[in-house]
């Protein structure tokens, strides 16, 4: 049986400016429900070992939801499960459990600055929490099967035309996530310790930041997870990604503080 987690300091924590994890940031009957998704879409998306340009085959099976990922860019001409609205709305959820942590996280276009201002809301009864509202709308999602002994090389998010969040749901058996600077590869990067239940944003100054998984604590997810799936779930990772620029992603012209010419 493993151990839990006695003096495992689990508080939301920043892993660097923009990004942040959100520990148990999914109810169990969450989790559950988004496990069966992922074994759904799982049986018509034919999760692959991706092969690398360089020849190398990643451990990790991977499928896509919204639009197609390959290497180095998303393939329209593959055919792929939609993502469905209420995983949308998770991801704009999630999207604001971050910015209360960083405002970084947030934003839409990438810049290092505050969150730009959402949808109108409605003032008074019925109006909605503050958040990103449908700015944020992911359209491709990455479902990522760590099964025993699959890894995660660190890798840069960056066949994304949009600077939006990624925002990452963790499920089944826990993972030593790593992350770095955008600069380069190598340190100084923080490990930290995944469950399922998790949240993870990266945004703003940290959109591109390198990350990668290197080691999942195999049948280390909860008992449950067996029951729903009636098998060992390994890891599962979604991250949600927005592709494509558009009016609220895309980066200013000009840098904001410059004064705009006299004519
Ligand atoms: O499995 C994870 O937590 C990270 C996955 C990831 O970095 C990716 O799919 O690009
Ligand atoms: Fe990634």
């Amino acid at each position: 049986m493993t151990e839990p987690l006695f003096g495992v300091d689990r508080a939301p924590s920043s892993l660097g400016p923009g990004a942040v994890h959100v520990p148990d940031w999914m109810s169990r009957e969450q989790q559950e429900y988004l496990l069966r998704a992922c074994a759904d879409w799982a049986a018509v998306a034919a999760p692959r070992s991706i092969v690398l340009p360089g020849g190398g085959r990643m451990s990790v099976r991977t499928f896509s939801l919204g639009r197609h990922w390959i290497p180095y860019r998303y393939d329209d001409d593959e055919d792929t499960p939609p993502i469905p609205e209420w995983l949308v709305r998770a991801a704009r959820t999630a999207l604001t459990a971050a910015a209360a942590i960083d405002p970084r996280a947030a934003v839409l276009d990438g810049r290092d600055h505050e969150p730009l201002p959402a949808e109108p809301q409605p003032a008074g009864p019925g109006a909605r929490e503050p958040g990103p509202g449908p700015a944020y709308t992911p359209d491709a999602a990455l479902v990522n099967l760590y099964g025993r002994g699959a890894t995660m090389g660190l890798h840069q998010d960056r066949d994304e035309a949009s600077l939006a969040p990624v925002v990452s749901f963790s499920l089944g058996d826990a993972c030593t996530f790593r992350f770095g600077t955008p600069e380069h590869r190598g340190r100084p990067y923080t490990d930290v310790r995944l469950e399922s239940g998790d949240l993870v944003v990266f945004g703003g100054p940290s959109r591109m930041a390198f990350h990668g998984v290197p080691k999942v604590f195999d049948s280390t997810a909860p008992s449950w997870c067996r029951e729903v799936l009636g098998a060992e779930p390994g890891r599962v990772n979604i991250t949600l990604r927005m592709t494509r620029m558009t009016r609220m992603t895309r980066p200013p012209a000009r840098p904001d503080h410059l004064p705009y010419p006299t004519p």
